[in-house]
C-alpha cells in the first residue's frame, strides 16, 4: 500500500534521511521510534508533501505521492500532534467545513455518526472546540480523517499530553481505521503505546532506519531495552 524507497534529505551538510525504506500493508499500524532529531517528522513532512526531499520515491496504492501532491492529498489524513481547529466553531461544524473542503457533503447525521463513532459523546458535538479537552480535539481529527476516506493516516506524537483513558480512546479508532483497510504511520516517542497499538515498529538513528519489528510478542520492556540499545 504505501512504498517508500530511498528517501533522502540534507539541510545544508547534515544529512537528515540517508536512504529511507518502508513499506505499510493495508491494516497495519507502523509506529517509528526514534530519539529527537532522528529524522521521524522530517520522513513525515515530505510524506504530506510539506517538504521536498533530495531523492527516494513514495507511492501509495501505486500513485506517487512526492510527484502528485493533490492527488495525495486526497489519499492522505494528517493528525499532528496538536490538531487545528477552529475554536469559535463547534465540533460538528468543524468536521463539516473540513469535510466539504476536502470535496464531501454528508448529511448532519452522518457527520453526527461520525463524531459519536470517534467516542465523542453527544452533547459535545455542538459545544465550541475551545472548551474541547486535548482529547476531544483528538477525536474530532480522527472523524475529519474518516470523513475523508483517506487510504492513509499520518500522525506526528498523536498522544502526547493525553490521559491513559484518553490514549486508550484514541487508540481504538486507530485500530478502527486500520481494520477498515487503512494503512497508518505513527511517529511517537510513547513505546508502551507503540507495542499496545503498533502492528509493526520502526527504529531511526541519525536520518537511517536501523531496526524494523513486528510488535506480536514483544512487551514494552523489550522494546524498551532493544531502543535504548539502538539509539
Ligand atoms: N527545516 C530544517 N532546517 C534545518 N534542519 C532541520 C530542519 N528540519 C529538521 N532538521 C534537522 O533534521 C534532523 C531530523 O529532524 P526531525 O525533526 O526529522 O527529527 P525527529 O526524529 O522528528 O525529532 P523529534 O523527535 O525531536 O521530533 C535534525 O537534526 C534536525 O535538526
Amino acid at each position: 500500500m504505501l512504498t517508500v524507497q530511498q528517501l533522502r534529505k540534507s539541510y545544508g551538510s547534515h544529512q537528515a534521511l540517508k536512504g529511507i525504506d518502508l513499506d505499510i500493508a493495508p491494516g497495519e499500524i507502523y509506529g517509528l521510534l526514534g530519539a529527537n532529531g532522528a529524522g521521524k517528522s522530517t520522513t513525515i513532512n515530505i510524506l504530506l508533501g510539506f517538504t521536498r526531499p533530495d531523492g527516494g520515491r513514495a507511492t501509495l496504492d501505486g500513485i506517487d505521492l512526492l510527484g502528485d501532491p493533490r492527488k495525495a492529498s486526497t489519499l492522505v489524513a494528517y493528525l499532528p500532534e496538536v490538531v487545528q481547529l477552529y475554536p469559535l466553531l463547534t465540533g460538528l461544524e468543524n468536521l463539516a467545513f473540513f469535510s466539504e473542503l476536502a470535496g464531501f457533503d454528508y448529511s448532519k447525521s452522518k457527520y453526527r455518526d461520525l463524531l459519536s463513532s470517534c467516542g465523542l459523546q453527544e452533547e459535545a458535538h455542538t459545544q465550541r472546540i475551545g472548551s474541547y479537552s486535548k482529547g476531544m480535539r483528538q477525536k474530532v481529527g480522527i472523524a475529519i480523517a474518516l470523513a475523508k476516506n483517506a487510504r492513509l493516516l499520518v500522525m506526528d506524537e498523536p498522544t502526547s499530553g493525553l490521559d491513559p483513558r484518553a490514549v486508550e480512546d484514541f487508540s481504538a479508532q486507530v485500530r478502527a481505521f486500520a481494520d477498515q483497510g487503512g494503512a497508518v504511520l505513527m511517529a511517537t516517542h510513547d513505546l508502551f503505546n507503540a507495542v499496545a497499538i503498533g502492528s509493526r515498529l520502526g527504529i531511526m538513528r541519525r536520518g537511517e532506519l536501523v531496526h524494523t519489528l513486528d510488535t506480536r510478542g514483544i512487551s514494552a520492556a523489550d522494546l524498551q531495552k532493544l531502543y535504548l540499545e539502538t539509539i
